[in-house]
């Protein structure tokens, strides 16, 4: 029978056999589903292609079904992008060509490398005109310019305006401007009025037309005056410069700053060469912001004083002080926190005011920041009176497109957690790119690649509560790309649901797949109940042999790596349907059914033995969000021990410390949380650079050791020799190798057979020693997951 054959599969033998000597090959080699899956794409994929099939290589459409997990539209889609020439574009219109030289065509040196045709790079080479004088850079394809379309660069006649250089005169000013350079005016005027006999000097200064050191130079007389005769119509600023050439004795000056510089570009170039280049007038809005320049002999024409410089409060040594954050800085760097540097100039003036203040705060530290209060509490105490229900996490795994998270959708639907008018806008969202069969998973897929794909990509986490029980959902995605998410969500579970695909070879695809992989891993990270979900039963006609079937072999599996019986249920359901998950099957079909719902087995499967909440606190870190205000929240679940407000938490392998200010459990605030809870946790007083995912959080007096050597007692899922690995335990992936075979155990009694084993067989038991590139946080008792070149080849326990 199939469940002693399993049974069998821990027996040297039987293991040898079933995994054959060449396992190493089967590396590189597609499972014998992928295989098929491949072909039956390849073949889709070519006919969809129809004649360019040819023009692309068996590689290219095998690599682009992987890639798009056998999707043929992406596929047939990516290979026509990028390896099928796109239909030759409509010819265009034709433009007159440029009469060519005879050099445009001919100019092609065989040293140069260049030739007619396609470049190395794909692109089309176009002929080399012959350059007037040939230079170094005269190989650069943007020279290829036809000689006729060479042009001289002439610099414009007309000046360059600068910051707010205006146009001309007021036209273009709007009601307001106009306005408010009227009140300007007439303030300027009064001022000028109570300085009697400063008057004309007063307005000299007024004007914007300040001669600048270089208008000194004294224009040709011809030219000055036609300068003069084009003013009349300028601005009335320059109205007031003009109207000076005959009232203050300085003509000349007079008649040069107040040129127009508009009319100046239609000056001759004999006059212009001869002239300081010209400066713009500034505009309405420069003149109505910042009205005229002041201070003739000091003030550039094309500086203005900034508006806020007149205010009674400006006080011009305001930053060349040192500012509260300058000094706060300066007396963390005395001691001994980092800060901002301050530049050598800043410090050099500041020195002496920073030090004053330093002293002050010379003991303000970060860490001296006073933390949030501890109330001080007996956490289990708390717990232990406190009417809250019992906390369970399971972790939903089984083979890719099993079903896992539609019937967490619907299972969330049924109980009312989820909307039912949100599963039908992700119906009507689906429809758009032919998903819809998918609106309930995408309860728990929200990421758009995994709604794109089809698949989960990682854990999604959920939660909802029975009568009893508050529950976590650890939605784990099936695909083998994925193994090590699925990883970290196992090692957070208190049970799994093991969805199978009841449908027709889909159960048998995915006992040989991840359905086994996932089963070998839950059991290696220490799961022992499960509730099997025999899903996709519409699929069958509810066939109650199809069901029996699938409980006898995998039934004889699970007991073959440990499972007791009596911690493992099977239910036949329809997580599409919703039949089964909450409420009993409708369809006649399945009269022959009378056991439990699924969330009847799922309070069932909560284990009852007391979490560890008097060991040592340890939380390894799921999740790791950072804000702008130097809070650090960190998700996991509680493995062992008690945590509350104001507790100083070690991160391992960091050893920085942090305090935690608050804690979220079940979306609410709560003064302290106990082992397996699921919570986030807010810390301050910590630098986010010293978290990540998979450290352990835990108190300082207890603190989980770091190392990166260690013992293990591993089983193995494939051969093991000393080689290049990748350990695995929840978030937490650090490469190494295995160092050495220690020695073969055996399975039963744990005793050793045989030192320094040369190789360890799948189905073997051996303890190894494994090294691994930095330090982790690691202790006795742990589960950890032994992966190599993208497959699970051990798990087991550090000794
Ligand atoms: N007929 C039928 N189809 C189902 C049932 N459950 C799921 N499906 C379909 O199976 C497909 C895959 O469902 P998912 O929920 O995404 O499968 P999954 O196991 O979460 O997939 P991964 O997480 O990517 O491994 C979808 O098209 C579902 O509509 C079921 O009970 N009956």
């Amino acid at each position: 029978m199939a469940a002693s054959r399993y049974v069998d599969e821990y027996d040297d033998d039987g293991l040898d056999d079933d995994y054959g000597d060449d396992g190493y090959e089967e590396e590189e080699v597609l499972s014998a589903e992928d295989e098929a899956a491949m072909e039956v794409g390849t073949t889709k994929v070519r006919e969809a292609l129809g004649d360019n099939a040819g023009m692309v290589s068996l590689k290219q459409i095998r690599d682009a079904l992987w890639h798009y997990y056998y999707d043929v539209n992406k596929s047939v889609s990516y290979l026509k992008t990028n390896f099928i020439k796109p239909p030759p574009a409509p010819p265009k219109p034709k433009v007159a060509a440029p009469k060519k030289t005879p050099q445009d065509h001919q100019y092609v040196s065989s040293n140069d490398g260049l030739s007619f045709g396609r470049g190395s790079l794909g692109f089309p080479i176009t002929k080399k005109p012959r350059l007037p004088h040939r230079s170094f850079f005269d190989d650069m394809p943007w020279l290829d310019t036809p000689h006729q379309r060479h042009t001289t660069f002439v610099e414009p006649s007309r000046p360059r305006w600068g910051l707010l250089g205006g146009g001309e005169g007021t036209a273009g000013m709007s009601k307001l401007q106009r306005l408010a350079a009227a009140r300007r005016k007439k303030n300027d005027e009064k001022k000028e009025q109570d300085k009697p006999g400063e008057t004309e000097e007063g307005i000299s200064q007024l004007s914007i037309s300040e001669p600048s050191q270089t208008e000194t130079q004294k224009p040709s007389r011809p030219l000055a005056k036609r300068q003069k005769l084009s003013n009349h119509s300028e601005s009335p600023e320059q109205d007031i410069g003009a109207s000076q050439d005959g009232d203050n004795g300085h003509p000349q000056e007079s008649r040069q700053t107040t040129v127009s510089p508009t009319r100046h570009a239609v000056e001759t170039h004999e006059d212009a060469d001869s002239l300081p280049p010209p400066k713009a007038a500034p505009s309405a809005f420069a003149r109505t912001l910042f009205g005229s320049a002041t201070d003739s002999k000091t003030a550039r024409r094309d500086v203005f004083p900034m508006p806020y410089t007149s205010s009674s409060s400006f006080s011009p040594k305001t930053f060349s002080e040192p500012s509260p954050d300058d000094i706060v800085f300066a007396a963390q760097r005395k001691a001994g926190k980092k800060g901002p540097t301050i530049t050598k100039t800043a410090k050099k003036d500041n020195e002496g005011e920073a030090d004053e203040a330093a002293s002050g705060v010379a003991k303000l530290d970060i860490s001296d920041v006073p933390p949030p209060k501890s109330k001080g509490l007996d956490v289990v105490k708390e717990f232990e009176s406190s009417s809250s229900k019992r906390n369970a996490s399971f972790v939903v795994v089984g083979h890719v497109d099993a079903g896992k998270s539609t019937l967490m959708g619907r299972l969330l639907m049924e109980l009312k957690f989820v909307e039912e008018r949100t599963i039908a806008k992700y119906r009507r969202q689906g429809e758009k790119i032919g998903k819809q069969s998918f609106a309930l998973a995408w309860v728990m897929d929200q990421r758009q690649e995994e709604r794109d794909r089809g698949v989960t990509i990682d854990i999604a986490t959920n939660n909802f509560e029975t009568e009893k029980t508050k529950f976590t959902i650890l939605d784990a995605p099936g695909h083998r790309d994925f193994v090590p998410n699925m990883i970290a969500g196992a090692s957070q579970a208190d049970f799994a649901i093991l969805v199978i695909d009841a449908n027709t070879g889909a159960y048998e695809k995915g006992l040989k797949g991840q359905t086994r992989e996932h089963i070998l891993l839950l059991r290696s990270l220490g799961v022992q109940r499960l509730v099997v979900a025999v899903n996709k039963l519409d699929m069958v006609g509810w066939s109650s042999e199809r069901f029996d079937e699938i409980t006898q072999e995998v039934t004889g599996f699970l007991q073959g790596l440990g499972f007791h019986e009596r911690y493992v249920a099977f239910i036949p359901i329809s997580g599409l349907e919703g039949d089964n998950i909450v409420r009993p099957i409708e369809d006649s079909a399945a009269s022959w059914y009378t056991g439990s719902t699924l969330v009847d087995a799922l309070e069932a499967a909560v284990p009852s033995t007391a979490a560890d909440l008097r060991k040592p606190l340890r939380m390894a870190i799921f999740e790791v969000f950072r804000s702008q205000q130097g809070t650090t929240t960190i998700s996991g679940r509680v493995d062992a021990g008690t945590l509350q407000v104001g507790d100083v938490l070690v991160v391992q392998p960091s050893g920085e410390n942090g305090f935690i200010r608050s804690i979220v459990v079940d979306n609410e605030n709560h003064d302290w949380a106990v082992a397996g809870q699921h919570i986030s946790i807010a810390l301050v007083n910590i630098d986010p650079i010293h978290i990540k995912l998979g450290d352990i959080l835990c108190h300082p007096a207890d603190a989980i050791p770091c190392g990166e050597s260690f013992v293990m007692k591993a089983m193995a899922f494939n051969h093991l020799m000393p080689s290049p690995i990748d350990l695995h335990r929840g978030r937490l992936h650090a490469a190494g190798q295995i160092q050495s075979l220690l020695a073969s155990l055996d399975k039963t009694t744990g005793e050793v057979i045989k030192k320094k084993p040369k190789v360890v067989h799948p189905g073997d038991i051996a303890r190894v020693r494994i090294k691994l590139g930095a330090k982790v946080p690691l202790e006795a008792g742990q589960r950890v997951v032994i992966r190599s070149e993208g497959e699970t080849i051990a798990a087991g326990l550090l000794e």
